[in-house]
């Protein structure tokens, strides 16, 4: 299973180490395209944007979330980035989690809360210590379906 993980880079990186936590669940379940998220070496400067450029950054992101099966977001940390991948990936028609922490005392974007339909696009809400379970639950309803 090919999966697509979103976290905020540019938006911030406060997160990161959920980020990291989140990516290595994902990876009991398949291949984590997009590994580089969770990386602490990664600065909300983002990859190299002068070797590599925005549009190389775009095009490889989006050409992935293509590939990918499943479209796993954390989405406390509130980023463009982010949002705009969502976007693509329900336009894609792509299953869809988003994992929010409503102990960062934020209230989540409306376009993304009110995006969840319980099937194509959840958003559940967690604290840390449950994302093992949340993510599990997920995927053993991914396999039923
Ligand atoms: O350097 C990058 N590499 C990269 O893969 N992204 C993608 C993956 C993340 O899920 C998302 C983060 O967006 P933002 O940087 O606006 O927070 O965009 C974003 C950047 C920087 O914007």
């Amino acid at each position: 299973m090919q999966i697509y993980f979103c976290g905020s880079i540019r938006g911030g990186r406060d997160d990161v180490h959920v980020y990291q936590r989140i990516v290595h669940k994902l990876q009991s379940y398949g291949s984590v395209l997009t590994e580089h998220v969770s990386s602490t070496a990664l600065s909300d400067k983002g990859e190299d944007a002068v070797k590599t450029g925005d549009k190389f950054i775009h095009d490889r992101d989006v050409e992935w979330l293509c590939q990918s099966d499943v479209v796993v977001a954390e989405v406390t940390q509130p980023s463009l980035g982010v949002g705009y991948e969502l976007g693509r990936a329900v336009d894609m028609k792509k299953k869809i989690l988003c994992l929010f922490r409503p102990s960062s005392g934020r209230t989540l974007s409306a376009m993304i809360r009110g995006a969840e339909d319980g099937e194509q696009f959840v958003v559940t809400d967690y604290e840390e210590d449950q994302m093992e379970k949340v993510v599990d639950e997920f995927f053993n309803k991914l396999k039923n379906d």
